[in-house]
């Protein structure tokens, strides 16, 4: 019994010797496993069943579930990529507000531990009665509070800047490529094919507003959300274990690690609560949005009712998964305040007492204030120490949304960049998988500049690979008017859309003029947001404007030949703005693009029934007026009255074949008639057939005798 005790003060002794090295080989354990642990929560887990998740988003969307966003290697390869367009280099503005957040970051980290050791010698000062050290202390306390409060402010403020100036950098990049030019390479028009060509982005004008404005907020904060705890946490604890031994300190890490444990195994999973949330909110609005747009629509059919109902289906969905995620945060908030802030602050209280119960070996005997200078120190250490625990631990939460915001903008940017060389993922129509149709498809045709049109067995093709006319060929020269005909659906303005470089061209040799040649008029022009002298020049500006030698007088005599010159009076002047689509009637939306069309005077002027509100007199004047102007007119109509302006004709049977020929007025306004006049006698049919059976079966009964 003896020999073990003398065994156990030997082995005290050496500890007791030996001491300083072991707190030393503690506190560097501790870091290690500070620095361990962290990489833990933020490596990069395998994706599931080791599939690549780009893959997932590149191939086809077509009945697929959307692909599962996680902190894996693929979203730190998509971050990698976004990096280097938010931040392009060392010496830019963003790497600078970067270094000044992280020298923030540090600076207020040694303000708390300056604010911690101050916290305790006033209340020390306090406990011996020492006045004029306490009037000290407290002029400190006043003292340190202006770097404090002026760090607190520069770190959000830079962090906010950070987040603008990442926003800007990708709303640059990003509307470069969605509103950019056609180059050698790379196809231009893509904020039309993102939607018309493309399945894998519905909503564009969410994700370049929104998506990449909660990108950024996330990305500038992850930095402070990581850097800052993983130094808190190893300063705070350094200071502390200076005071209490890194061997409580040990404890008290494998207390708080085991206690996590059990906090993380109650976590829901809020990231997903939060995307659903997001998506029904979504949702809802959408719905509402609809009613704006379709408001006419739904008041003359009476829909009120049908709308209220689908309305109030869509909040009580959202409402209901709220009211869910409430309840699970309730019994979250009671477990997340009884584990961090009672039952840590039980062990922190423990170990606070550690220097008031022990004499640690190698420190001295102290006096009561000294006790308690030492007690309120490494309670406030504690407590921030505890706080940034808390941040590490939850940081993966932080990147797994990150990596959330992070998918969406790669997602927009990586389908940009395949729009723009041609590639597109459209969920196709079954008749495109016929041998024939597929090896349209997989072809591709040559575009050449020229003056004239021509069209060189150029087939037809929809975005979803629906062959509409499998090899067609005309042409026309400028001064030319061609009129394309065909029942609906037959590919009349797919035509126009070959031409205007919206589609691609999948076969054969297309000529034709730059885009700049062709204006096109469709049944509900565009109008833009501005004034109504922007809606004739558009997309000119003023100035451009000035610099063609035109002033407002010029645009007034436009206006007189479409008859609207009234409106500039009655809508108070050329610098009205309004929403001209609800301002302005059908037909007079019509005369205003036909105004557009004589300020512009474009070689070539695409009319995909342009006229199909106006009055027949007023069209009468607008087609003579373009045909002096020296304009080629390219028009799609149902109008016969239109067809003595044209030249050609190209006329589309909706089978797949079609005719072009020139267009002899007479001839075929007599064809028509005679087409009309077969039409009407072949609907009497059934009804004299009908008749004849009567006038049979009555004269069958009376044995052929009609007396
Ligand atoms: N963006 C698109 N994606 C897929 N298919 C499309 C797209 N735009 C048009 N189509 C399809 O192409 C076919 C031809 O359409 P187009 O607009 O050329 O017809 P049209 O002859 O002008 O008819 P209408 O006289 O009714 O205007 C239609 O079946 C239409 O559904």
């Amino acid at each position: 019994m003896a020999v073990s005790q003398k065994r156990i003060a030997d082995l005290a002794r050496a500890y007791a010797t030996h001491r300083p090295l072991v707190q030393r080989g503690l506190m560097t354990g501790f870091v290690l496993y500070v620095f361990l642990a962290s990489y833990k929560g933020i490596a990069a887990r395998p994706s599931p069943k080791g599939k690549d998740l780009d893959n997932a988003t590149s191939t086809s969307g077509r009945e697929k579930k959307p692909p599962r966003v996680a902190v894996d290697a693929v979203f730190y390869n998509r971050l990698k990529t976004i990096l280097r367009i938010v931040i392009p280099g060392i010496w830019t503005k963003e790497a600078l507000l970067l270094l000044m957040h992280s020298t923030l970051l540090v600076f207020r980290t040694a303000i708390s531990l300056y604010v911690a050791a101050l916290d305790g010698k006033i209340v020390a000062s306090l406990v011996r009665g020492q006045s004029l050290q306490f009037f000290l202390n407290i002029i400190r306390w006043l003292l340190v509070a202006i770097p404090a409060t002026w760090t607190n402010s520069w770190l959000s403020y830079v962090q906010n800047k950070l987040a603008i100036a990442y926003r800007t950098r990708l709303t640059r990049e990003v509307l470069k490529q969605y509103l950019g030019e056609e180059v050698e390479g790379s196809e231009g028009k893509v904020y039309y094919k993102l939607s018309n060509l493309d399945d894998r982005i519905k909503n564009p004008d969410q994700m370049i507003t929104h998506d990449i404005q909660r990108f950024s907020a996330h990305l500038a904060a992850i930095y402070a959300n990581l850097a800052k705890p993983i130094l808190d946490v190893i300063l705070y604890n350094y200071q502390l274990a200076q005071s209490v031994g890194a061997e409580a300190l040990i404890v008290l890490t494998v207390l708080i690690q085991a206690s996590s444990s059990l906090l993380r195994a109650l976590t829901p999973s809020f990231g997903t609560y939060t995307a659903q949330s997001a998506a029904l909110a979504g949702s809802l609005r959408h719905g509402h949005s609809r009613l704006v747009e379709f408001a006419e629509e739904v008041a003359f059919f009476g829909g009120e009712e049908t709308e209220r109902e689908l309305l109030e289906k869509e909040y009580f969905t959202l409402v209901q998964h709220e009211e869910k995620v409430m309840n699970k945060r309730w019994w979250y908030a009671c477990a997340e305040e009884g584990i961090i802030k009672w039952l840590w602050g039980s062990f922190g209280l423990v170990v606070c007492a550690i220097p008031v119960f022990f004499r640690l070996p190698g420190t001295t005997d102290i006096d009561l204030g000294g006790r308690t200078e030492a007690f309120v120190t490494n309670r406030r250490l504690l407590l921030s120490s505890s706080d940034a625990i808390g941040r590490v631990m939850y940081s993966y939460k932080d990147l797994a949304e990150l990596a959330g915001h992070t998918s969406r903008v790669s997602l927009l940017l990586d389908t940009m960049s395949d729009v723009r060389k041609g590639k597109f993922d459209k969920a196709l129509v079954n008749s495109a998988t016929t041998a024939e149709n597929s090896k349209i498809l997989s072809g591709r045709g040559q575009v050449f500049l020229s003056e004239d049109i021509e069209f060189e067995n150029v087939p037809i093709v929809t975005p979803n690979g629906d062959v509409l006319l499998k090899s067609l060929t005309f042409n026309v020269k400028p001064g030319e008017h061609l009129l394309i005909v065909g029942p609906n659906g037959s590919g009349k303005s797919s035509l126009f859309r070959i031409l205007g470089g919206l589609w691609p061209v999948y076969g054969g040799i297309v000529r034709k003029p730059p885009a700049s040649d062709f204006l096109l008029i469709p049944q509900r022009p565009y109008l833009s947001l501005g004034t109504l002298r922007d809606q004739v020049i558009y997309p000119h500006s003023k100035e451009q404007m000035r610099d063609r030698g035109v002033w407002d007088a010029d645009l007034l005599s436009v206006l007189s030949v479409v008859q609207m010159d009234g409106i500039v009076e009655r809508e108070g002047g050329w610098g009205a703005t309004r929403e001209w689509r609800e301002t302005l009637s059908g037909g007079d939306q019509q005369k205003i693009a036909w105004a557009r069309l004589f300020y512009h005077r474009p070689k070539y002027a695409i009319l995909d029934e342009a006229t199909s509100l106006v009055p027949l007199d007023v069209e009468g004047k607008m087609m003579e007026h373009a045909t002096t102007l020296g304009i080629t007119l390219l028009t799609v109509s149902h109008r016969s009255s239109l067809w003595k302006y044209h030249t050609h004709i190209l006329q589309f049977d909706g089978q797949g074949g079609y005719t072009f020929t020139n267009l002899d007025v007479e001839k075929h306004l007599a064809l028509q008639e005679e087409k009309l006049e077969l039409e009407t006698k072949l609907m009497a049919v059934p009804k004299l057939k009908a008749r004849l059976a009567e006038l049979r079966l009555y004269v069958e009964a009376r044995g052929g005798n009609l007396q």
